[in-house]
């Protein structure tokens, strides 16, 4: 029968499909016992008893019965785990197998097991039974019996399988660290496997100076090495070199606890951190440390396995991938995606744009109401600080709710202010909202000054011009408190929709159709409330009936609207073209780099005649024969990720 065998370890999957090519299948579990067929002859084992894998013992075993009768506990772990237990075999040539193997980058196991006799049998059931029943520290008690039983041990060999790299790591990471991201690898891989993936992913490169922080069993004898090391990393910062550094589980128990501070500051120093042999807990440990340091970064913990989810939960921004590892990192992160690569993508793309709408979002709303109610204070001045509003009560109250929230809630979901080939090709632009960037101090005020000088122009300038004698009307009527409220009020919202329309780059069909429902709603709105006579248990007084079709009828109060409309937003005009011409300079100059690239690198020899660095734009259009769109250029881009 065709099967194929599911295992959420990698090793085992290996291991049994390996053991098929043998001629030894495995059939799976029937009726309690474990069918093998050993080269054409079956054979059943009972399955006694499960010790099951914990990232913090790195091993795990079955215990079973053959057909004889004997049982045997089979056990299978790091080799740090199981290699100290054994009494019998080839230790030290397995040991050997298992570094060589991993300096060849391959994930190593190590088998081992035991014959027990009926007097272990029969102690173990009843401290099994015993720890598995008890109510209090069971998770303890049952890590005691599993410690006790996975003892002298008879070492059989180690496996070795190959981890692949899931597709484009390499570039990932480099775009992390383009886009300003401290990466750190945390593993629970031995100290060689671990340093030979992180060549290979890119983490570590060839000319970084490598910080060994490994197998120190003592307090202070770590503390001395972690103040050896910070002084080489930093005569190797000083001189420009990279450091890299690499710590193990062992010695990250002391040096988190007893010299935390310090390792934080060796590992400011360094480019890539990789943290090797590291229990669950560990890691989350790791990234607390990080969390909590001087600058409070933010953290984010990306893994597949149930070993990651502490620091999943650990990090501010927790990431699952869904593996072969199970679902339990997925379910317990925040955002989870199928493959390494996506990450790119989740956080130079999706995150800036989120974070772009969201902030823009946030000091909207404070803008928009700034602009709006700011008007009221200055009114209080003119009305003898009678409390008399300056706006309908209807007004008032559908401000936030109908008259300036669709187009931002839309445009909270939609707006891309920037290419997504541009955000993806170029990294460093993620720099720019790093650290809160747009919700700093800064932001905050420049929008919030927009919002006041809108309200001066608003209020100061409706008043003015209802000031004296002026009429608006042919027959001679004169303006009243609700008329200005009413003219105050619309030119209010109308400038600052249009201002959002000033800070839209994607005029997609949601963002546009907002624009549209939003305006046909609320004429449709107000003229229900203006326009209707209601009756006194609903609204008790109409002072604003009709008014505001009188208003909208009125020519010279559009004029009016509209001269106040452009006065308040020159300054966000003014801000959207130096905005716009200093990135249509940077999109030319890049284009410019990239040309003057393609061109070097067709030319023959082009390395010794024309240096890269020295072709500015102007000379480089003085090569250009390909348009910027040319298909060749565009290729070329692709094919240099630049
Ligand atoms: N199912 C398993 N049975 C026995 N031993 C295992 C099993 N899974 C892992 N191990 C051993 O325990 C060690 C630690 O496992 P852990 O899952 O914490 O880390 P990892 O899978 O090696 O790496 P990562 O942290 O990147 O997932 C492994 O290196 C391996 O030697
Ligand atoms: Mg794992």
């Amino acid at each position: 029968m065709e099967y194929e065998y599911q295992s959420s370890s990698p090793d085992e999957k290996a291991f049994v499909e390996a053991c098929r090519r043998y001629a030894i299948i495995f059939h799976g579990l029937k009726d309690g016992m474990l069918e093998i067929t050993f080269k054409g002859k079956m054979k059943r084992y009972q399955q006694l008893h499960v010790l099951e894998f914990d990232p913090t013992r790195k091993r795990m075993s079955v215990i079973i019965k053959n057909e004889e009768g004997e049982v045997y506990l089979l056990c299978k772990g790091a080799e740090s785990a199981i290699l100290d237990r054994v009494i019998e075999g080839e230790k030290q040539i397995t040991l050997q197998h298992v570094n060589e193997f991993a300096t060849y980058g391959l994930r190593t196991l190590v088998l081992a097991q035991r014959k027990l006799s009926e007097k272990d049998i029969a102690l173990f059931d009843a401290k099994l039974q015993d720890a598995r029943t008890s109510l209090q520290n069971r998770e303890e008690k049952l890590a005691e019996v599993f410690d006790f039983m996975e003892n002298e041990l008879h070492v059989l060999g180690a496996t070795a399988i190959e981890d692949k790299l899931q597709e484009d790591v390499p570039k990932t990471i480099e775009s992390l660290r383009m886009a300003g991201i401290k990466v750190w690898v945390l593993t629970g891989d031995k100290e060689e496997t671990a340093v030979n993936i992180s060549y290979s992913a890119g983490h570590f490169k060839q000319g970084m100076t490598e910080l060994r922080l490994t197998k120190i069993t003592d307090s202070i004898e770590c503390a001395e090495a972690v103040r050896r090391h910070m002084i080489s990393a930093e005569n190797n910062f000083s001189q420009g070199k990279h450091n890299a550094l690499i710590i193990d589980g062992t010695t990250l128990t002391h040096a988190l606890y007893d010299h935390g501070d310090i390792l934080r500051d060796l590992c400011h120093l360094c480019v890539a951190v990789l943290c090797c042999r590291m229990s669950p807990l560990q890691k989350a440990e790791v990234v607390k440390l990080i969390k909590n340091g001087k600058d409070a970064p933010v953290t984010a913990a990306i893994g597949d396995g149930a070993n990651d989810v502490s620091m999943i939960q650990e990090a501010h921004v927790g990431l699952g991938i869904m593996g072969k590892e199970g679902r339990q990192a997925v379910r317990n992160s925040d955002y989870a995606f199928s493959k390494f690569k996506f990450l790119n993508r989740m956080l130079l793309l999706h995150g800036h744009f989120f974070y772009i709408r969201i902030s823009t979002l946030v000091n909207y709303f404070f803008y928009k109401n700034v602009a709006f109610i700011t008007a009221q204070l200055f009114y209080m001045f003119f009305s003898a600080f009678s409390q008399q509003s300056l706006f309908d009560s209807f007004y008032l109250m559908f401000y936030n709710i109908t008259f300036t929230s669709l187009p931002i809630f839309l445009y909270s979901l939609f707006e891309q202010h920037t290419k997504q080939s541009t955000l993806l090709e170029q990294p460093q632009l993620y720099k720019k909202i790093t650290r809160n960037r747009k919700l700093t101090k800064k932001y905050f005020i420049q929008w919030n000054a927009l919002g006041l000088w809108h309200a001066v122009v608003f209020f100061f300038g409706v008043f003015l011009m209802f000031d004296g004698d002026i009429t608006f009307y042919k027959d001679g009527k004169m303006m009243g408190n609700w008329m200005l409220g009413s003219v105050v009020y619309i030119t209010c919202v109308l400038a600052v929709n249009i201002k959002l329309g000033l800070e839209t780059y994607y005029w997609s069909a949601p963002i546009f159709f907002s624009y549209i429902f939003a305006f046909v709603g609320n004429v449709a709105m107000t003229s229900l409330y203006t326009g209707l006579l209601w009756p006194d248990l609903i609204i008790s007084h109409q002072d604003f009936f009709h008014l505001f079709f009188v208003h909208v009828s009125c020519g010279p109060i559009w004029l009016c609207m509209i001269l106040l409309i452009v006065i308040a937003l020159l300054p966000d005009i003014l801000i959207r073209c130096i905005t716009d011409i200093q990135k249509t300079k940077n999109d030319s100059r890049r284009n410019h780099i990239l040309i003057a690239k393609y061109i070097a690198m067709k030319m023959p020899h082009s390395d010794s005649t024309i240096p890269l660095k020295e072709l500015s734009p102007p000379e480089t259009e003085k090569f250009v024969t390909t348009s910027d769109d040319s298909p060749q250029l565009k290729s070329f881009v692709q094919k240099t990720n630049l």
